[in-house]
């Protein structure tokens, strides 16, 4: 059992408990009403490296990661320092997130907001819809091809917007192969909790012309921001380099600044 395994294992358990609380009507009814979605595609889009910034508490890898009291007002800093977009972590278990936080974050800002988290289920696609999500993550490794395919159509027809995430070579293809329009390659291996932070530049190359970028994981500084423009990076993920440091909007405004260097046009493919 790898640990992605074992992080599904323990989403489908809490997904079956909120399953008997809330109805599947109920969560349509409920996403009918919510605000209509913001397009991530076309903000990550935008010129310049766009900065995806996370509300992230903990992981498995790490354990805690940091106090976030006020979850809005994170999100709101993160925002005021350029962020493109908001990431809030959901999932519990490990990652100490909730609805409550995507609902909070939501108000908070008016740039989209992705809910991260391991989606195996249509059900899911309409929480996310519900609770004011306008970008939802689909992790390649925990999903089959089928399954894969079925829920990018369903979440483009609720009028989100994909982040198909992969590790390598295989799941690039398959999620090309699922027409996702915008890829997360996540330098972090799911399976193994390891970080190879030049996973971003090796598959980058083979992400077909027009289909946005989106480096994640381990993005320490500026210097990660730049390294990962030149290999062609649309966007950077970031989460625990910002919510370990002690200025989020500065941290943000510098990543923000480091991406939009007109230096940096020249070296993208
Ligand atoms: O904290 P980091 O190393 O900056 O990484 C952020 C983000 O990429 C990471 O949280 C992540 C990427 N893909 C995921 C899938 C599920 C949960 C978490 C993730």
């Amino acid at each position: 059992m790898t640990v992605l395994d074992d992080i599904v294992a323990g989403v489908r358990e809490d997904l079956a408990l909120r399953q008997a609380a809330v109805s599947l009507d109920d969560l349509r009814e409920k996403a009918q009403r919510a605000r209509p979605c913001v397009d991530g595609l076309a903000t990550l889009r935008a010129d310049g490296v766009q900065v995806i910034a996370e509300v992230k508490r903990a992981s498995p890898s790490k354990g805690a990661l940091a106090t976030i009291a006020d979850p809005a007002h994170l999100a709101a800093e993160y925002e005021a320092g350029g962020a493109a977009v908001i990431s809030v972590l959901t999932e519990g278990r490990r990652f100490g997130g909730s609805l409550d936080d995507l609902v909070a974050v939501r108000g908070a800002v008016d740039v989209p907001v992705l809910r991260k988290d391991f989606i195996v289920t249509e059900y899911q696609l309409w929480e996310a819809r519900a609770h004011g999500a306008d970008v939802v993550l689909l992790i390649v490794a925990a999903l089959e091809q089928e399954a894969l395919v079925s829920l990018h159509e369903r979440a483009l027809s609720l009028g989100l917007s994909v982040l198909v995430e992969v590790h390598d070579r295989d799941e690039l293809e398959r999620a090309v192969d699922a027409g996702a329009r915008i890829i997360g390659v996540n330098a972090r291996n799911l399976r193994t909790l390891e970080v190879d932070r030049d996973t971003f530049a090796r598959l980058a190359p083979h992400v077909p012309d027009g289909v946005v970028r989106v480096a994640e994981s381990g993005v320490r500084d500026t210097r990660d921001v730049i390294e990962h423009a030149r290999h062609g990076a649309d966007a950077v993920l970031v989460g625990e380099s910002l919510v370990r440091g002690d200025d989020p909007r500065a941290a943000v405004a510098d990543l923000v600044a480091a991406g939009a260097h007109p230096a940096l046009r020249s070296h993208r493919p």
